[in-house]
């Protein structure tokens, strides 16, 4: 990455997983913006009317390197071509036990928010070029 991307005292804003329910209408359905290979994003309303968008991680292994590598990778950069990432909610999974056994009631959570782009998913544009 170019230094002038890099903000080499990175700050970064931790949420809870209620308050990321709170904006999300408890992580709903409709409100499922997109997927990608790693994630599904959510878009999130703040108090303020403020639109965010929450990278919720899905198969997230036992060692957890994808969220630290997007984390590592997302933390310091900052350019206009680059969406701002906005804070992080690190979520770990809950056990209890049934039956005499232990089972997990909550998976770990691991969601990155970044500002909301307006305008669409860019394969939608180009196949709106093609035709
Ligand atoms: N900040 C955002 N603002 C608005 N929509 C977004 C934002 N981030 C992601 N999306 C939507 O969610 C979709 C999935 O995004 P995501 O980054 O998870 O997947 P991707 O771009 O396919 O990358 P990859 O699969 O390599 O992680 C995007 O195509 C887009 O429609």
């Amino acid at each position: 990455m170019e230094s002038n991307l890099v903000d080499t005292t990175p700050t970064s804003r931790e949420f809870t997983l209620d308050f990321l329910r709170h904006i999300t209408n408890n992580l709903s359905e409709d409100r499922i913006i997109g997927k990608g290979g790693f994630a599904v994003v959510y878009k999130g309303v703040l108090d303020n009317g403020e639109e965010i968008a929450l990278k919720k991680l899905t198969h997230i292994g036992p060692e957890d390197t994808k969220f630290a590598d997007e984390f590592n990778n997302i933390i310091r950069a900052h350019h206009q071509n680059i969406i701002q990432y906005v804070g992080y909610c690190y979520h770990p999974g809950n056990w209890m036990k049934l039956d005499e056994k232990y089972i997990f009631a909550h998976e770990p959570i691991r969601i990155l928010c970044f500002e909301y782009l307006h305008g669409g998913d860019l394969e939608r544009h180009l196949s709106a070029m093609r035709t």
